[in-house]
């Protein structure tokens, strides 16, 4: 069971490249998909949730290609989108219930099981009589996962979750999703590290509407073994390291602030070797994108200069 991507693009009316030639292949398990703002995971995820369709490529989920045949897909799919609406007035049975019926489980006490089961799974049990437009941000996170999870879906979609999560609503989260089977596909949607590390198997960094870099979290963040510098500098320090060395990211610790510099050997003196976190590989690639950005602008700006 895999979900196959090729080749997909997606460009909307006002001209912005949301997606370009987007290549993934995603076996069971939990797949993070990494990206900043604006990168392209929502409009992926919404394709493949069969809500957008695109202007080129394919999505095939297990045998099912998603553009010609849609409604089998929609079947097998749980999917919790970035905004989740909820009727304010219905409480969470009913609205699972709701959901429930029109996802096609027929019978009614099949309904009221499923639906019981969930709400237990959740932790939402006890709330299940309380109106939808008194849930928290994160018991509304519970119940979008639980609504995506109604009828036992083989590929299920999340996108960014966690965001406005407190910590231990997070926490919550985190288990919740760690315990759906392990005979579905999980793709989890995010702008946030922590949730990949924690949570999945294969990851993807996007940026730009493209794939920037794939693979198992552990492997890429061993690729960068021994090539990572930390040093503390002064705040008017920042400009002249980052054009002498590679900076890949700069913060605030403790009052003082460190740069992480990528580089073969040590970059010179006060730099300390550091241990490499997915957070340097989500920093390090995006930092590599905004490079090439300027010198694909450089190059532009030369060639007009020497077309005047
Ligand atoms: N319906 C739309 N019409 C026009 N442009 C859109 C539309 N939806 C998204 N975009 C643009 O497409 C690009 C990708 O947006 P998308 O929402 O897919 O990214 P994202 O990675 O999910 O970002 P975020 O985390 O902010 O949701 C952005 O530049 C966005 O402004």
């Amino acid at each position: 069971m895999r979900l196959e991507i090729k080749n997909l693009s997606k460009t909307y009316s006002n001209g912005v490249k949301a997606i370009q030639d987007v290549n993934l292949s995603i076996g069971r398990g939990m797949f993070g998909l990494l990206g900043e703002n604006g990168a392209g995971k929502s409009t992926l995820m919404r394709t493949i949730a069969t809500l957008q369709e695109a202007d080129e490529g394919s999505v095939v989920f297990d045998g099912i290609d998603i553009a010609r045949d849609p409604v089998s897909l929609r079947k097998v799919l749980g999917y919790l989108p970035q905004e989740f609406g909820v009727y304010p007035a219905l409480t969470a049975e009913e609205f699972l219930l709701h959901i429930a019926d029109m996802k096609g489980i027929a019978k009614a006490s099949e309904r009221k099981g499923q639906v019981e089961a969930l709400l237990k799974r959740v932790n939402l049990w006890e709330d299940r009589k309380k109106k939808l437009g008194g849930y928290s941000g994160g018991m509304k996170q519970r119940f979008g996962i639980a609504q995506a999870l109604l009828g036992e879906p083989r590929l299920i979609i999340v996108d960014e979750p966690t965001a406005g999560l407190d910590p231990r609503e997070r926490n919550r989260f985190y288990n919740l999703l760690s315990e759906i089977g392990e005979n579905t596909v999980v793709i989890l949607s995010t702008h946030i590290v922590e949730d990949v590390s924690t949570l999945c198997s294969d990851m993807a960094i996007m940026g730009n509407g493209r794939v920037l870099l794939e693979g198992v979290p552990s492997t890429l963040q061993e690729s960068l073994d021994g090539r990572l510098w930390i040093r503390e500098i002064d705040k008017g320090e920042l400009k002249s390291c980052s054009s002498e060395h590679r900076v890949i990211a700069s913060h605030f610790h403790l009052g003082k602030l460190l740069v992480t510099v990528d580089a073969e050997r040590s970059p010179g003196e006060g730099f300390e070797p550091k241990e490499p976190s997915l957070e340097d590989v989500y920093f390090r690639i995006l930092s590599r994108k905004e490079e090439l950005r300027e010198s694909a602008n450089t190059s532009m700006k030369q060639q007009e200069s020497d077309a005047c």
